[in-house]
């Protein structure tokens, strides 16, 4: 680094759900002292807005002529990040199974796309020390010049159970089978589908604790940060 000076450094944590990216690249983010940005809470607020607004979200039309008007912000401080839609905060709103069941649809939207993608170029660009962005495409689209992009893979039983988990002893089989639909919704459409980086480095979590996938990331950060 010139004159010892930390440059700003993006890291780009991407993969499907359940893989652990949230907690990863938030725990990463405090660790490091870097901001934290939550790309999948943007489509979910988007995607909420569009269901309390009434617009069909089966047609694609309806959804990209509207696709500009919410004002979606989120607060990238990993010890408490926010999100919110035209100053309502919709951090648990956005969690709820009816936004969950209707994400994918609501981000196939190329206009969906563009309107999101343009906020998290500016927020990366806006963070003085740094930010680990996370979800489907930062590596692959919206931060390609990333210093660092990780993939995290874990089995789709692996996955489903922290789900389950997570959701107080909600069906394991029936949280699979959502959880596969959503991947191959999201890995299938046309603009920027759910996929790895060329140069993204993959990291299976299935047989590994929390702890040891945040240890595994923030070496990569201090390797390419020491140029190794
Ligand atoms: N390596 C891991 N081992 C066990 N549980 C994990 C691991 N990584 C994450 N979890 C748990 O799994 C759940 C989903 O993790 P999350 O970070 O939200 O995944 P994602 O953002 O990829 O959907 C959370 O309850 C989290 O604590
Ligand atoms: N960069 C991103 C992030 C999320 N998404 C969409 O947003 C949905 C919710 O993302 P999320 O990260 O909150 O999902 P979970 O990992 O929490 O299940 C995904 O299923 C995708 O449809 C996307 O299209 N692109």
């Amino acid at each position: 680094m010139e004159n010892g000076a930390a440059q700003p450094v993006i890291v780009a944590i991407d993969g499907p759900s359940g893989t652990g990216k949230s907690s990863t690249s938030k725990a990463v983010a405090a660790q490091l002292g870097l901001s934290y940005l939550d790309t999948g809470a943007q489509y979910r607020a988007i995607t909420w807005w569009m269901v309390t607004s009434g617009i069909d979200i089966e047609d694609p039309t309806a959804i990209a002529a509207v696709a500009g008007k919410p004002e979606i912000v989120s607060g990238t401080d990993p010890l408490d990040p926010t999100i919110s839609v035209d100053g309502t905060d919709v951090a648990a709103a956005i969690r709820t199974q009816e936004v969950t069941s209707q994400v994918s649809a609501v981000s196939a939207v190329p206009e969906v796309r563009s309107r999101i993608t343009e906020l998290q170029r500016s927020l990366a660009a806006a963070a003085e020390q740094g930010i680990v962005v996370e979800g489907r495409d930062i590596g692959t689209t919206v931060l390609p010049d990333a210093d660092l992009k990780v993939f995290l893979t874990a089995s789709a039983e692996a996955r489903a159970a922290r789900r389950s988990g997570e959701l107080k002893g909600a069906d394991v089989a029936a949280t699979r089978e959502a959880l596969i639909k959503r991947d191959a919704a999201d890995s299938s459409r046309k603009t920027s589908p759910l996929a790895k980086a060329d140069d993204a480095v993959e990291v299976d979590t299935t047989e590994l604790t929390l702890a040891q996938v945040i240890e595994c990331v923030v070496t990569l950060v201090e390797e390419k940060r020491a140029g190794k």
